[in-house]
Formats: structure tokens, C-alpha cells, sequence
């Protein structure tokens, strides 16, 4: 399950020139506002046509200029949710999710109660969208979208007019959609938050452009690649191994086996096996060259320097802990002081991790 997009698009204030491919998964096309994201979208679900393209869902050419393919919106088989729900509302929830079923061709594809029941909506199937919360409108939407048996779903900002609340409870829908759903999704987001808490695969766009692309982790480790405000960071695939209420700790690890990254983190409520992306800033990891003792932090991983990278008066520092790579901003005069080079052993000393739960910028919890 692929996709291939190869664009270009020129306006008269603005060009657009993006090509990436993306696996199953959720593909984060990320970027700050006005730098092309909505319009890629547009391309991808035919409501905007390229000068040049050629676009490849899963095999079957969506677009192809030179061939003179471009197959129209209703046949592309493309499920589209935006930033409002845009249910049709003296209808039920139930009839809005059969609307969906209206533009599928065919038989097959899940039934409206699996698709009611993967996004938690079965309770709700009677009522009326005006009697719905902002997030349980936005579950119906992607619903509605999902039975029309889409050959990819395209997310454009789905969160952005909800309220923290409502985000913290529409997430691990999404999280289920991109892990059993079993279709590519596509996922515009200006939130490094969201976007590590979701993506597989993250695209960023700057003025019409592919500045980077790659797995999350590696693009969320790159401090060229986010946009300003928001601050690098390492991602890491962690599951939740266990809890010890006694002490009050969550045990994660992961990636990787046996030997792999190990986490203690406050409590947390996810059962165990529950995998979830974790965020470590760069600046709440600190390095030491010995083993520290007599330290409050409960998490020191023993590891190698991976990269050095000088920029202004920091060094961003790259420390392979097994399969794992964290990221560090030190100053440079401490890199000189602890004498760090490539293939250094140090002890990452991590102070706190972003858990993106809520998406609120800048919650941590100290670990
Ligand atoms: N229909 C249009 N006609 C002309 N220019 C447009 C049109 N739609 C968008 N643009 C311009 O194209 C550029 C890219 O816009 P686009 O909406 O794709 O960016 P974006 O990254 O999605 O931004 P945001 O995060 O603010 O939604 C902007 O400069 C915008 O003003």
C-alpha cells in the first residue's frame, strides 16, 4: 500500500513543486502556515489540478499529465475530512454515516458497525449532529468518510477547531484508524505535537517545497526542519511494558528487543502493550561522560555519541542508546568541556518527556 505524489502547481503569487512517497501508515505533511500543505491535499483529491503530476494510490494512477490521465474527484475513491465536520444536520448520526455508503461503488469495505464501533460512535447513531461535542462530530465525519470505502483517507487540520479536551479524546481514534484501519492516511498538522504523536512518515513543506522528509523520528530530530517556535526532539516508539503503583512508575521500552531502551515515567493510564510515541526535547536531555551517581533523575541510558552538529552557541547531540537515538542541546562550551566526538560512550541523562498526550505545547512530565 503506497502512494506516490509528484507535483507542480504555479499561481501567480505562489509554485508548488512537491514529490514524496509514503507507506501504510500516517504520512504528516507538516509546515508552516501558507507553505503548500492544503494545496498538496487539493491535488491529491482532485479539487485543484496541476500544471504537471503524476499521483499513485495503491497501484492505480490517480493522475498521470504526460499520459493525459486524470481521473475526476468522484472516481478517485478518496475520503476527505477537514477542520469542521460539515455533517448534514436534520439527519441522524446513523443516516450521516450512511450517506458515506451513498458514493462506495461495489460491495465489501467495513460495515457501519465496525465503523461505528472502531471510532465510538455506536451509542450515538440516533442523534442529531447539533447535540454532538465538536470531537464526537469530527469521529461521525471520519466515519462518514471511512464507508465509502476510501483508497486513502486525506486529514486536512481535523483537530485544529477543537479545544484541548476534545483533542485529548479524539487521538487514540486516530491512533486505531492508522494502526487497524489498514488504509494510508494522509495528515496535514503545523503541530510538532501532533505530528509526533501520529506520524509514521512526515513530509515538511516550506514555500511549495519538500525541505525534508523521512521516518518521524528522524525529521523530529532535525531543528532545520521545524518551524519556528516549536523546538527539536528525539521520538520514540515506546510500549508500555508495566506500572508499579507502589513506587508510581510506568515502565516503557522499546524500540527493539531485549537490550532495548527502557523508561520509567509517573503512572500512566494505558494498559500494558499499549504502544504510544514518546517526545524528549533536545533540552531535557542532559550527557554525561560517567556514570552519574547521587542524581534525582531516575533515567540515565548508557549510549554512544552518534553526531555532533554545531549551531550558534549549542551542539545538538546525537546518542545511539541501542536502537534508539536521543537527541541533546548542550552548549558548545560544555560539548569542549566533556571532550564528546563521534563514537564517544556517554550517559544520557533524560530529565523529562514531552507525552504529546494532550498536545499542549510545552506539557512535559518529569521523569
Ligand atoms: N485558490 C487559490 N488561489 C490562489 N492562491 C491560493 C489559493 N489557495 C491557496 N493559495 C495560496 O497558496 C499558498 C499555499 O496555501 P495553502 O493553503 O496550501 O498553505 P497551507 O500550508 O495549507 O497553509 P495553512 O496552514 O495556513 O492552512 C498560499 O500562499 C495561499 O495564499
Amino acid at each position: 500500500m503506497t502512494i506516490e505524489v509528484d507535483v507542480a502547481l504555479r499561481r501567480e503569487t505562489f509554485s508548488l513543486e512537491v514529490a514524496f512517497t509514503a507507506d501504510a501508515g500516517l504520512t504528516a505533511l507538516f509546515g508552516r502556515s501558507g507553505s503548500g500543505k492544503t494545496t498538496v491535499i487539493d491535488l491529491i483529491a482532485g479539487l485543484a489540478q496541476p500544471q504537471r503530476g503524476r499521483i499513485v494510490v495503491d497501484g492505480t494512477v490517480l493522475l498521470d499529465t504526460e499520459k493525459g490521465v486524470r481521473v475526476p474527484v468522484h472516481r478517485r475513491r478518496i475520503g476527505c475530512v477537514f477542520q469542521e465536520a460539515r455533517l448534514l444536520p436534520h439527519l441522524s448520526v446513523r443516516q450521516n454515516l450512511r450517506f458515506g455508503r451513498l458514493f462506495s461503488r461495489g460491495a465489501g469495505g467495513p460495515s457501519l458497525d465496525a465503523v461505528a464501533d472502531l471510532l465510538g460512535i455506536a451509542a450515538l447513531l440516533e442523534r442529531r449532529p447539533a447535540g454532538l461535542s465538536g470531537g464526537e462530530r469530527q469521529r461521525v465525519a471520519i466515519g462518514r468518510a471511512l464507508l465509502a470505502r476510501p483508497r486513502l483517507l486525506l486529514m486536512d487540520e481535523p483537530l485544529s477547531a477543537l479545544d484541548e479536551a476534545r483533542k485529548r479524546e479524539i487521538l487514540p481514534y486516530i491512533e486505531r484508524l492508522r494502526d487497524e484501519a489498514g488504509l494510508p492516511i494522509v495528515y496535514v498538522s503545523h503541530s510538532v505535537a501532533e505530528v509526533a504523536r501520529l506520524a509514521s512518515t512526515v513530509v515538511v513543506l516550506d514555500a511549495g517545497r519538500v525541505a525534508g522528509q523521512g521516518p518521524v523520528d528522524a525529521v523530529l530530530r532535525r531543528a532545520d526542519l521545524i518551524p519556528d517556535g516549536a523546538e527539536a526532539g528525539s521520538v520514540l516508539a515506546m510500549t508500555v511494558e508495566g506500572h508499579d503503583a507502589a513506587s508510581g512508575l510506568t515502565r516503557l521500552t522499546g524500540p527493539g528487543e531485549g537490550r532495548g531502551l527502557r523508561l520509567d515515567v509517573p503512572l500512566l493510564a494505558l494498559p500494558p502493550g499499549r504502544r504510544l510515541n514518546l517526545r524528549l526535547p533536545a533540552r531535557d536531555v542532559l550527557l554525561a561522560t560517567e556514570a552519574p551517581r547521587g542524581l534525582s533523575a531516575r533515567n540515565v541510558l548508557p549510549g554512544r555519541v552518534a553526531s555532533l552538529r554545531e549551531e550558534g552557541a549549542a551542539c545538538l547531540v546525537e546518542v545511539a542508546c541501542g536502537e534508539a537515538i536521543l537527541l541533546a542541546r548542550l552548549t558548545r562550551a560544555s560539548a569542549l568541556d566533556l571532550g564528546l566526538a563521534e563514537g564517544a560512550p556517554v550517559h544520557a541523562i533524560v530529565k523529562s518527556v514531552a507525552l504529546d498526550a494532550g498536545l499542549t505545547p510545552g506539557a512535559r512530565i518529569e521523569i
